[in-house]
């Protein structure tokens, strides 16, 4: 990571508010290009809200946000996504391969569409994500790992410099949790996109990521897995004790309550402070 790139994401003095209630503010932050960042935190902290900001979905309340060195906008062709999963109903008119097509048209509606080159395009994807024996079948009637695979190759589609994932390893089994961060992990190593990752767990994905951001009660903390896992820190955005074990090389947090985002005992990340 060189230090004269211009960084993928800058949020400077950002804060981001719904009426009288601040997700969080005065955030200043640089994503760079080829880093792996995970957004970790309690249900309703502001994580996903932080991914649609980047996406130009949902403007800030201050501060500024750019992205590649421009301000964030809609439908921005550098920008790969990967929402939370949501099953696709059974009677979806699209196939697998459909699916994933629509990843390669992009923006880019035109006489390439139903070109040798774009199907090529397409079956590559399919391999990749390992999921071209299922290329014909009705995306409704695959399981959440088929679905999911699909979501990130439509995502990878166009080739994006930034990897934006919402959740994308919820509800998925051990063997397809790692079948899918192995993916998101290879295309960032071959291609030197950034990944910006966002999680209820840091486990998953533990091997892979260079630094946090661990949103609680509008409070934040960057940093290092190490410096921000730690009973202190998560203690200090939780404002209560929070005990932090790494055991086997995996985070456990013990003691944040239901409804602090932590359960009573379980495997975890987080931190910050507005
Ligand atoms: N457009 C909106 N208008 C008003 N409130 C909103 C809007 N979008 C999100 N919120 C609220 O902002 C809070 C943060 O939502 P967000 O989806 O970013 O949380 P999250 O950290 O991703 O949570 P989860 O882990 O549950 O997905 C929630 O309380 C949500 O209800």
């Amino acid at each position: 990571m060189t230090t004269h790139q211009t960084p993928s994401v800058r949020l400077e003095n950002a804060s981001l508010s719904f009426g009288e209630r601040t997700l969080w503010s005065r955030l200043d932050l640089e994503i760079e290009q080829g880093e792996y960042f995970a957004v970790l935190g309690p249900n309703g902290s502001g994580k996903s809200t932080l991914l649609k900001a980047m996406l130009g979905l949902i403007g800030l309340s201050g501060g500024s946000l750019r992205i590649l060195d421009r301000p964030a906008r809609r439908g921005n062709p550098e920008i790969g996504y990967v929402p939370q999963q949501r099953p696709f109903p059974s009677e979806a008119p699209l196939r697998a391969r459909d699916l994933v097509g629509l990843g390669v048209d992009g923006h880019r509606w035109g006489p390439g569409l139903f070109s040798a080159t774009r199907r090529r395009r397409v079956d590559e994807l399919l391999e990749r994500v390992g999921a071209s024996e299922y290329a014909s079948v009705p995306v409704g009637l695959l399981s959440g790992g088929e679905q999911q695979r699909l979501r990130v190759a439509q995502a990878l589609a166009s080739r994006p410099r930034i990897l934006l994932c919402d959740e994308a390893l919820l509800s998925l089994d051990l063997n397809h949790q790692q079948a899918v961060s192995r993916l998101i992990e290879e295309y960032r190593r071959e291609s030197g996109a950034t990944v910006v990752f966002v999680t209820h767990e840091i486990n998953p994905i533990i091997d892979d990521v260079d630094r946090v951001l661990y949103l609680a009660n509008g409070r934040f903390r960057a940093g290092s897995v190490e410096d921000v896992m730690t009973t202190r820190a998560l203690s200090a955005l939780y404002g209560a004790r929070v005990e932090v074990v790494k055991v086997n090389g995996r985070y456990v947090v013990v003691g944040a309550g239901p409804g602090e985002g932590a359960e009573d005992c379980h495997a975890h990340d987080v931190e910050g402070g507005a």
